[in-house]
């Protein structure tokens, strides 16, 4: 009898030549693009047209743009798919793949937007790092995991507080699912005046949130665990770090197959939040707070979030990878979240991470 041991990534350099090549330009993400700031007419198009790479460039001009492309793929070929933008593209795309073909598709993300946890999280820490990836012979390839959440019936999502698109069924995630004061600011620095400032929006966010009482009420069954809120911080990441410096889940590691949750419950104290968020930077030294839940599920730990007392929308809005889903307008809900058998398919689709 033989038996074959699969390697957790193999060395890739013909994504660029063997197989169909998009490049996906997030206009919007970051900063947004200038004349002056504009990585793929001044760096990637050039390089491309130089050593004849055959590729299709979309920028979006608009915020269905990244779907419309998803739904486009048909997948009569194996692709690659050149992402210049955040998480929250990345995750549009995903959601947006059509459940028909079935092909292989290799993602790279350029770390263009305000967050970038997945271009992080594989290594690529700034634009012109990831270029040389991009195009270094030894670059390797991942199964890229996704989660699923399903969120209850009438959720929707929320672009700058106002109403969009109804949910239909569940969706998946990539490196965060947060509730609470995380999502809170995500959602709060969503605004034209606050992108303004690039990753500081969030913490001007966050320090608007911190005048606020941070009470999140429900419970969570995560694995063997039942945890009672009220919350001020919940979320399930596969991330390391969600900023260069933000370190949220010091064990975690995108390449497994598995989420960390962590949370921590409301106190009376002006600075706790404050507190934990420094610890946070500080190399992630918020796992050893006795006050902080930070915990390691994999697919066979069953996670369960119930809501309470949620009626008002601060309390009933997550974050999908930066994305602001609000719940329906009810005092209770229950969610549910699922780390799959074979994380990295979406329909037939089978995704790969490229770094
Ligand atoms: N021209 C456009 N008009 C409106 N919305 C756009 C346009 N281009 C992109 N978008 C939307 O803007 C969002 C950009 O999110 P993305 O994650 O790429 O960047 P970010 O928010 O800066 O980064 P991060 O998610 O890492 O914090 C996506 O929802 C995308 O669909």
């Amino acid at each position: 009898m033989t038996s074959t041991i699969e390697p957790l990534f193999f060395f890739e350099s013909n994504y660029l030549t063997d197989t169909k090549v998009y490049v996906l330009d997030s206009v919007n993400s970051g900063t947004g693009r200038t004349e002056k700031k504009d990585l793929y007419h001044q760096i990637l198009k050039p390089i491309f047209e130089l050593i004849n790479v055959d590729h299709e460039y979309i920028a979006t001009t608009s915020a269905s743009t990244v779907s419309e492309f998803a739904k486009s793929l048909d997948g009569s070929r194996d692709s690659t798919v050149i992402f210049i933008s955040g998480d929250t593209s990345v995750n549009e795309f995903v959601n947006n793949l059509s459940d028909k073909p079935s092909a292989k598709l290799k993602l790279f993300t350029f770390p263009s937007g305000t967050g970038n946890s997945l271009a992080l999280s594989v290594g690529l820490t700034d634009e012109i790092d990831a270029l040389k990836k991009l195009f270094n012979s030894s670059s390797k390839v991942a199964p890229l995991n996704l989660y699923e959440v399903d969120f209850p019936k009438g959720s929707y999502f929320l672009v700058q507080d106002e109403k969009t698109t109804e949910i239909e069924g569940p969706l998946k995630f990539l490196v965060v699912l947060s509730w609470g004061f995380h999502a809170s600011l995500v959602a709060d620095s969503d605004t034209p005046e606050l992108r303004k400032h690039g990753i500081e929006r969030f913490k001007l966010a966050a320090f608007s949130n911190l005048e606020q009482e941070q009470k999140y009420e429900g419970h969570v069954k995560a694995g063997d665990e039942l945890l009672d809120g009220p919350f001020a911080y919940w979320l399930l990441t596969s991330a390391k770090r969600f900023e260069p410096t933000f370190e949220i889940s010091p064990k975690g590691d995108i390449l497994e197959e598995s989420l960390y949750l962590v949370s921590f419950k409301t106190e009376e104290s002006p600075s706790y939040i404050m507190d934990i968020m420094m610890q946070i930077y500080n190399k992630g030294s918020h796992i050893d707070n006795k006050n902080v839940t930070y915990k390691k599920l994999t697919k066979d730990d069953k996670i369960v979030l119930t809501t309470t007392n949620s009626k008002s929308l601060r309390k009933r809005r997550f974050c999908l990878d930066g994305s602001i889903i609000a719940l329906p307008e009810a005092d209770e809900h229950q969610l549910s979240f699922n780390i799959a058998e074979h994380p990295n398919r979406q329909f037939n689709w089978e995704l790969f991470i490229v770094f």
